[in-house]
């Protein structure tokens, strides 16, 4: 399990690109037969990828969160974004066709994740926050979640936003996760930016062609950087920090929040000219 700390954002002014990379980018997800995790101590989120070629893959306790099993104090988000596969549960099978989501809640002791063809294998990425209740398990498709049309060709930021684990959608101790996909031509997301210092926000891209690059912007609104992606990698926004991003074509990115509310709304917005 890889590990990132909390940053303070006047340490994050000081960043090489080389650091930036280090303590905000999380790559190589996705290894066959593999769990990858990465523990962030902002708001203790574990963000992963759980690829099951052709075996299924368990995702156990560790050591680095002393828990006998992964969900011993903590709740799970879980999307599809490869072939279709299936997830068991304590026993139970959920089956995720592409896109669709699971919730798993406080205490569950088995994950058990497996695609249906090694041919066109499941691709699991999740994200996990501590938890203080047990919310029922729960599955989201892709194809009954409510779609929001947002932005708009002209502004090139025409994208179809998805709540999934949400106050009003999946009900959690302090997950919130959705899906926003850009239409093709439009390359921006989440701008106008926004900070939001109750909740951390990890930003998972995908479905973006492997020659084209994601330039996502983090950082105070008036000490924005960069830091330059590929398809199905993912970045850390600290509480303080703006999240938004171009890329050189359109994709679709998985959004995960947690920390001290759970309102999707309260965002506080950036005026442009605040930002530097
Ligand atoms: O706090 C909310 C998150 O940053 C995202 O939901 C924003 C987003 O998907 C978008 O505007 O495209
Ligand atoms: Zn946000």
């Amino acid at each position: 399990m890889d590990k990132r700390y909390a940053i303070h954002p006047e340490h994050a002014k000081t960043f090489t690109t080389e650091q930036l990379r280090g303590q905000f980018l999380v790559q190589d997800l996705f290894v066959p037969n593999e769990v990858k995790l990465c523990y962030t101590l902002e708001d203790r989120v574990v963000i992963g990828g759980i690829y099951p070629v052709n075996e299924p893959v368990e995702l156990k306790g560790y050591n680095e969160i002393k828990a006998d099993y992964f969900l011993q104090r903590r709740e799970i988000g879980i999307f599809n974004v490869g072939g279709s596969g299936s997830v068991r549960v304590d026993g139970e099978v959920y089956a995720l066709n592409p896109k669709d989501c699971l919730y798993v809640g406080l205490g569950s002791r088995e994950l058990i994740f497996e695609s249906d063809a090694s041919e066109q294998p499941a691709k699991f990425y999740i994200a996990s926050a501590p938890a203080h209740k047990t919310y029922p398990t729960q599955k989201q498709e892709f194809k009954t979640v409510p779609a929001e049309e947002l932005g708009s060709p002209e502004t090139a930021n025409s994208r179809v936003l998805r709540r999934y684990i949400h106050e009003d959608g999946i009900q959690s101790c302090q997950l919130v996760m959705g899906m926003t996909a850009l239409n093709a031509g439009s390359v921006w997301n989440s701008m106008p930016t926004h900070t939001h210092d109750r909740r951390m926000e990890v930003y998972f891209y995908f479905e973006l062609d492997e020659n084209a690059r994601m330039f996502h912007m983090m950082g105070e609104p008036t000490e924005t950087r960069h830091i330059v992606m590929k398809n199905e990698e993912a970045v850390i926004s600290p509480p303080w920090s703006i999240h938004c991003g171009a890329a050189t074509s359109n994709y679709t990115f998985i959004w995960a929040m947690a920390g001290e509310n759970y309102t999707y709304k309260d965002m506080d917005a950036v005026a442009m000219d605040e930002l530097r």
